[in-house]
């Protein structure tokens, strides 16, 4: 399995090599050449299967010779073995025909351990065996980062540095990032939103000298694995519900579209999905985009789902890669008019992308009404972010297709918009039960390349 860059200017590359490289060299993305396909009999087989045992059938088509049969195993259950739900990923019923995916019973709470657990066990076993060192450095507007210190803390052979909108992250968010006391791990609180952060990593990405030099390596969802960690738990859910016999929908609270194009890949694998539905909140842009060609980021408006606070989506260009039937030099030029203020998607490629994708943006106020109808009438206490994905998908519902909304994070990320709207005080789990008192540590930085990339050169160790 070989991958490709989505602006076609790139070096081919393994998994493995993908995997350690994040953005690729001309600065798009990486997928695989051509999609595995699940037939139905090895779907069907998915069924009562072990979450692990499902992730090592439907990943290892993408793995190559990275790692050996027994290799991956071990790496899936040492990644899963922290979860404090035993089907890793459980659906419960919310009402006729419509489900909720939880994915919030990882180490950090949310649907990122998924792939950060793996990831993080990837690169040790990779690491180990070339003996180099890499540099992560990840942007984030509250999950990630937190997912990534977690999954990356106290590695010998990694550093990490996290870029977040400072002020713009839930306080639950920021002490996930702040309180790993191991020296490897570096919160640093950038002025400016998201976007600002996430454009300063892929302009470190854009340095090659700075790249070169420190060894750089990228976990937001950029990389390639962390989508594929992601496709998983869409065949499992929809196998619980009666897949691959019969088809389902789902809605999936978005801002970056890592999360949404890893059920594009699924579907594309042969799962039968009918809608996959975006959810955004009043960062709306991918609505506004699904809806009438038009991607012109307009600035960032902070919101109770903070982690959906994001304009510039960067997974939306492997989905137009894939709309304009896989043409590099067309993504390059509408990711080029993005830097210059917007583009307008081609009539043919947004009826490609509507074959797949419905949207919804919700506002603050239909949130919060959100999470309190949803608890009054089924006791299941939402996030922001996962009550933005239920309210779109009750407009979507139809009567033959179920409906699975994921539920990306624990609405104890959220304490504060969650009892505001439901009077219910969400505590947080045991194992971060003294969050609150754990000391913390944080760097605050401008909004300067120049800066940071010295900051990152001062404090790796070499
Ligand atoms: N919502 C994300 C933003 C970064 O997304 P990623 O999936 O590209 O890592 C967050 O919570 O940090």
């Amino acid at each position: 399995m070989k991958y490709i860059s989505t602006r076609g200017k790139a070096p081919i590359l393994t998994f493995e090599e993908a995997m350690l490289t994040g953005l690729a060299r001309d600065g798009g993305l990486y997928l695989p050449e051509s999609i595995p396909q699940m037939p139905s009999a090895e779907i069907a087989a998915l069924a009562g299967l072990p979450y692990e045992e499902a992730a090592f059938r439907i990943m290892r088509p993408y793995i190559g010779d990275a790692f050996t049969d027994t290799e991956f195993q071990d790496i899936i259950a040492r990644a899963y073995a922290g979860f404090a739900h035993a089907a890793r990923a459980p659906v419960v019923q919310l009402a006729p025909g419509h489900h909720l995916l939880e994915l919030f019973h990882g180490p950090t709470l949310a649907f990122k351990d998924f792939a950060m657990q793996l990831i993080g066990q990837l690169f040790e076993a990779s690491l180990k065996r070339s003996g180099n060192r890499v540099c992560i450095v990840g942007a984030t507007s509250g999950d990630t980062g937190s997912a990534a210190i977690d999954a990356f803390r106290g590695l010998e052979m990694v550093d990490v540095f996290i870029l977040y909108p400072n002020g713009r992250v839930s306080e639950v968010q920021r002490r996930q990032m702040s309180t790993p006391a191991e020296d490897n791990v570096h919160a640093l609180a950038m002025t400016g939103h998201f976007d600002d952060c996430q454009a300063r990593v892929k302009d470190m990405f854009n340095d090659f000298a700075f790249r070169d030099e420190v060894g750089l390596a990228g976990v937001n969802s950029i990389n390639w694995a962390r989508v594929l960690a992601q496709v998983v738990y869409y065949f499992t859910s929809a196998v619980s519900l009666g897949a691959p016999q019969r088809e389902v929908s789902f809605t999936v609270p978005t801002g970056n579209f890592g999360d949404i194009f890893a059920g594009y890949i699924a579907k594309r694998m042969g799962l039968p999905i009918d809608r996959l539905i975006v959810a955004t909140n009043q960062n709306d842009i991918l609505h506004r985009c699904l809806s009438g060609g038009d991607y012109i980021p307009d600035g960032v408006i902070p919101s109770i789902s903070p982690s959906m606070d994001i304009q510039v989506s960067s997974n939306f260009e492997r989905a137009l890669f894939e709309a304009y039937g896989r043409d590099a030099n067309a993504t390059a030029q509408l990711m080029d008019e993005l830097k210059a203020g917007g583009f307008t998607v081609s009539q043919g490629a947004l009826e490609a992308l509507r074959e797949s994708f419905d949207s919804g943006r919700v506002s603050e106020e239909e949130t919060r009404a959100t999470i309190q109808r949803t608890w009054n009438e089924t006791g299941e206490l939402l996030c922001p972010h996962s009550a933005i994905g239920v309210h779109v998908a009750e407009q979507h519902l139809t009567p033959d297709v179920p409906m699975i909304t994921l539920a990306t994070a624990h609405p104890a990320k959220f304490p504060a918009a969650v009892e505001e709207a439901s009077g219910q005080h969400p505590p947080l789990p045991l194992h971060m039960a003294d969050l609150y008192e754990r000391a913390e540590r944080i760097t605050e930085v401008d909004n300067d390349l120049g800066a940071i990339e010295t900051l990152i050169k001062d404090r790796i160790a070499r």
